[in-house]
Order: C-alpha cells, then structure tokens, then sequence
C-alpha cells in the first residue's frame, strides 16, 4: 500500500535549506508546483521555486491546514516560539538538536520524522540519515524515502544519538573540505602565486579528486595510506599534517558538533554568533 500526501509544505521555506529541498523536489519532477506550499515570516522577493508558481504565505497554520506533510525548516532557536497544532500531519523536522520528543510535545503531533540533510541538496547530492517515530507508518517511510532520494541519498537510522551524531559528521560535512581549501589557499597566496591560479589548484583538488573516493573506489584510509607507502612528498606531507593534529584538531570539531547538537537550547543556540570563534583565527584559553 501507498501513501501519498495530497500538498506538502515547508515551513521557512525561503531559507537556505528549505529553498533548496523545493528547488529539488520540483526540479526533480517528483513534486508538481501546486502540491507545494511554502511559508515564511515575510513573503520572497523570488516566488518561483525552479522557475515555478508555488503558494506562498505568512500563515504558518494556513500552511498546515492545507498540507498532509509538513517540513519544518526554521532555525532551531526559532522553532519554540512557533505556535503549532499538526495532530493529523507527518511532521519532518530538518532542524538541528530539537529531538523527536520534543517535536512531537510542542507541535502536538506523533507520526515525527527527524532528517539531516546538508548544504549539497542544492545539487542534490546531499546525504540524508533520518528516523520516524513509532506512528509512522511503513507506506509513509516509503514516501519520506522517495522524497529524500530527491535530495541526493538517504539511509534510516534507529537510534536518534547517531542523528545528533551525523548532525556533525554529515549535516555540517560541506563545510569542512571548504575549511581545508580556505587552508590551502591561504598557503598559496602567501607564497605569492597568482590568485586565479591558486583558485584553479584548490578547487582541483576538492572537487576535481574527490571523485578519486566515491563508492566502489578504495576508500579514504586506503587512498591516505597508498600516498603514504609511496613515500613521496605527499608522504611529507601528510606525516607532518598527522604529527601536528590533523586528526585529532577533525575528532574534536566533531565531538564538539555532537555536543551542540545534543545540547540545543536558546541559551546555547544564541551563543555561537560569527565571531565568538572566527575562521581562521581559532581562540586559545589565553586569548581575550
Ligand atoms: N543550512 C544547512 O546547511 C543545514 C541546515 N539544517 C537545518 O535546517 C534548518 C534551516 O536552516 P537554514 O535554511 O540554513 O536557515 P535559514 O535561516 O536560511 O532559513 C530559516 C528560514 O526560517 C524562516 N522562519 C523563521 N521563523 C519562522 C516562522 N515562525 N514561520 C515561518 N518561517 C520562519 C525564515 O524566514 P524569514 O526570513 O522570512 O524570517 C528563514 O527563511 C535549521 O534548523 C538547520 O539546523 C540542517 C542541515 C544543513
Ligand atoms: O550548522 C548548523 O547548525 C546546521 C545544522 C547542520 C548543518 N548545518
């Protein structure tokens, strides 16, 4: 048996991400435009969603009252002050930290399905790891599958600590190969090679070779360990990027994304303002 909502929405869906999850559901042609309903806190300069006419409104409940399935893709530290009833919606949440439990208390709803996609859904190559609760039938599973497939590749989870997990691993992935060519780059140029020529380098090496990785290939630790065995300058290199705590400076930015996934609050989600930390420039115990 089938399940198929008759209008999905996306609450923020003017956002960076819910832009994107509307941009590849109707770009894909899994989702006709009059099935999509949008909402945000003001209306888009940019209506069309893949050169489309969707709805849009500022009527959060309106959004609701028209919709089956609903994503809410607000900020988290947003999602409290939303005032909403969602009894007889399948709620999907793609929001940070803000766990089954607390979507199905505040919203009043309990078919919950909690996905983390990331910032590669805008070429549809986003991984997205997700879990439902218990009154989330297997004909609605198949659909949220169908969906997230539209996004780039999906795998379900049981237990909700590897989501808060994968919230830093995968969530937040896009941005740590860019941290490395921010790296890189700034390497370069301070050797005084050409900007455009510095660009080319780096952007060959993150999106030219990581192809090298996918799938049926060899895998990172093999790929890392060949360049190794070869004994070569990219030896050099790596030897002295592990000594000076590569990995260990990559396990303690993911642990810290577990914990601020796991510890959601306003509090906390109000404290990570841009230049707390800058890129760059990470502050020591010392620094005031
Ligand atoms: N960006 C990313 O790479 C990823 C983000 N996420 C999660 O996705 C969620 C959205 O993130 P992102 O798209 O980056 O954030 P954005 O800030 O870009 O978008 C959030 C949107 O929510 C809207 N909004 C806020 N309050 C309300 C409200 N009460 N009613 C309706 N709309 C509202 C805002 O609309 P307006 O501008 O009109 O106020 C805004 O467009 C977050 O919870 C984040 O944790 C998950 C994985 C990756
Ligand atoms: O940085 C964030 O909080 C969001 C959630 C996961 C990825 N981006």
């Amino acid at each position: 048996m089938s399940w198929q909502p008759r209008r999905l929405g996306i609450i923020g869906g003017n956002g960076w991400l819910g832009r994107a999850m509307a941009e590849a559901m109707l770009g894909s042609g899994w989702l006709p435009p009059d099935a999509l309903w949008l909402s945000g806190r003001t209306l888009p300069a940019q209506p069309l969603i893949s050169g489309q006419p969707v709805h849009w409104t500022t009527d959060n409940q309106q959004l609701l009252n028209q919709c089956d399935a609903v994503i809410l893709s607000l900020r988290p530290q947003d999602f409290f002050a939303l005032s909403l009833r969602a009894e007889n919606t399948l709620l999907i949440s793609v929001m940070a930290g803000i766990s089954v439990a607390e979507l199905s208390a505040h919203a009043a709803c309990s078919a919950v399905v909690r996905c983390m996609p990331n910032a590669a859904i805008a070429i549809r190559g986003s991984y997205s790891p997700w879990l439902a609760s218990a009154e989330v039938s297997a004909a609605q599973r198949r659909w949220v599958q169908s969906m997230l497939s539209t996004w780039g590749s999906e795998d379900e989870l049981e237990e909700e600590d590897h989501l808060h997990y994968l919230t830093g691993l995968s969530g937040s992935g896009p941005a740590f190969p860019a941290l490395l060519g921010r790296a890189m780059s700034e390497h370069a140029l301070s050797r005084g090679l050409p900007a455009h020529v510095v660009n080319r380098a780096v952007e060959g090496v993150l999106v030219g070779a990581s192809p090298l990785l996918a799938g049926q290939n060899e895998g990172p630790a093999r790929v890392a360990q060949r360049f190794l065995d070869y004994q070569g300058t990219t030896a050099a290199a790596l030897i002295t990027m592990i000594q000076e705590g590569f990995e260990q400076a990559i396990h303690h930015g993911l642990q810290a994304a577990e914990q601020a996934a796991f510890n959601m609050t306003p509090e906390t989600m109000n404290s990570r303002t841009p230049d707390s930390v800058p890129v760059g420039a990470p502050r020591t115990k010392g620094d005031s």
